[in-house]
């Protein structure tokens, strides 16, 4: 591996790329006119909008589709981002219906009665953590759950999405995500699955869903994220992964899924979270790349003070290798192995840990795809000329909190307000890149857990 990468020039890639973030900053740094665009988030019309949905499906919750689980995690999710929560009723019937998709040898159908399936077992689980406190968290049989996951395991080492179906890098990114937040993690849960993910990193760097397919955005979130959850991050090949990730970003701002297709919001998360992730991941991606590591990431820019060059770049004076100045250097006694780690407090040390890389995409070109292409009066869509759904409601606003929180140094640290685009009133909440859960939400549901 450490060969392989040696002889891909890596250098020479990075040079390439930081002369892209270059053409970005020059190509999307407003021009005076921009200043009558309107930015603005409208957080009561995407409120309403999907408050009134997620109404239509209740109280009995009986549309016939197998959806259900998603529609109320991307509606509950959306809100949350958004700062608001739905009322006591609506949350109950909630519960109530998620109860009744829970089936009795565990894990979630898509209604009521329907066959166990790992997606929306995934879904309604973060939408039951999304809505939080005792009646929501108590409610998940999580000893049945256990047995379910065990039953959807393959002899790959991957998962089936259910009984008899595929398996695939999304099955096991969303068996791994839930163990992990319900703290039932273990040993035989992750046996392997880190050889089928790895055998699913293409030639591009990006993760497909299978082995032998494409490497896609929605499968290398799912990949990267179950690696890291399962304390076997280093063994995929970061900075091709890297690489593949940043050329997704388009000229219209927003990202595309995989090579030659369409920008879509979507991706504002499934890349945006890529890229969330990534930028914890320094000290591995330092590793992997053989770097030294002497200079510091300034996460200030041009706007909160003039120490950048003339180009719009903050960079530290000497730097002699392009990702000197994108990482946080290694501490003296800092270690690049991971320690031994209890597989089940990774994903709360993961989001404790510093952010020490700067963001490896245009985070105020995306914003502005976000709120311009992306924005409907009500909720978002793909691109213009699409209509308007929850599923990319869920994903572009989980994106654009993304690109708020992206150069902040902590998790939850409020953004300066150079970083958010449009008025500061657009800030939304952060979440947890690894489960895309709000983090304040997810905190309460780890410390309910971690009881039981
Ligand atoms: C947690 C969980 C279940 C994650 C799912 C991840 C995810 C979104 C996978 C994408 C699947 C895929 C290949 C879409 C391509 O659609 P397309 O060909 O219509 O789109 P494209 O042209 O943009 O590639
Ligand atoms: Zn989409």
């Amino acid at each position: 591996m450490a060969d392989m990468r040696a002889t891909k020039s890596q250098e020479e890639q990075w040079m390439v790329q930081n002369q892209v973030f270059r053409i970005y900053d020059l190509v999307y740094r407003l021009p005076p006119h921009a200043q009558s665009v309107n930015f603005e988030l409208r957080r009561e019309n995407h409120i309403e909008y999907l408050t009134k949905s997620l109404k239509q499906l209740g109280p009995s919750f009986s549309v016939l589709d197998a959806n259900r689980p998603w529609l109320c995690y991307w509606i509950m999710h959306s809100i949350a981002l958004l700062g608001d929560c739905v009322d006591d009723e609506l949350e109950n019937d909630t519960i109530d219906f998620l109860q009744r998709c829970q089936d009795p040898n565990g894990g979630y159908g898509g209604g009521p009665g329907q066959m166990p399936h790992l997606a929306t077992t995934y879904a309604a689980i973060n939408t039951l953590i999304t809505v939080g406190g005792h009646r929501s968290l108590s409610s998940i049989n999580r000893k049945k759950l256990y047995a379910f996951l065990l039953r959807m395991k393959d002899s790959s080492g991957g998962f089936r999405m259910h009984d008899g179906g595929e398996v695939d890098v999304r099955a096991c990114y969303t068996a791994i995500s839930v163990a992990s937040v319900l703290n039932i993690l273990d040993e035989r849960l992750i046996q392997n699955v880190g050889d089928y993910i790895v055998s699913c990193q293409t030639y591009e760097g990006g993760i497909a869903g299978e082995p032998g397919s494409e490497a896609h955005g929605g499968y290398t979130f799912c990949g990267l994220a179950a690696m890291v959850l399962i304390n076997e991050v280093n063994r995929l090949d970061l900075p091709g992964l890297i690489n593949w990730l940043v050329f997704r970003q388009g000229v219209e701002c927003g990202f595309q899924g995989r090579t030659n297709k369409l920008v879509d919001g979507c991706y504002s998360f499934w890349q945006g979270g890529v890229a969330a992730i990534v930028q914890r991941l320094h000290l591995m991606v330092n590793e992997q790349l053989g770097l030294p590591n002497t200079f510091k990431y300034d996460c200030k820019t041009e706007s909160d003070d003039d120490s950048s060059n003339s180009d719009g770049e903050s960079y530290s004076e000497g730097a002699s290798s392009p990702l000197n100045d994108i990482c946080e250097p290694i501490q003296e006694g800092q270690s690049n192995a991971s320690p031994p780690t209890e597989s089940n407090n990774i994903g709360y040390n993961f989001i404790k840990g510093p952010i020490g890389m700067r963001p490896i995409f245009n985070s105020m070109a995306l914003q502005q795809y976000i709120l311009l292409c992306s924005q409907e009066e009500a909720g978002f869509r793909d691109k213009p000329g699409k209509r308007r759904d929850h599923y990319h409601t869920c994903y572009v606003l989980s994106g654009l909190s993304v690109c708020h929180y992206s150069n902040t140094k902590e998790a939850d640290s409020p953004p300066l307000p150079g970083h958010v685009m449009g008025p500061y009133s657009n800030l939304l909440e952060p979440v947890h890149p690894l489960y895309n859960i709000v983090l304040d939400r997810y905190h309460d549901a780890y410390k309910f857990f971690a009881r039981s």
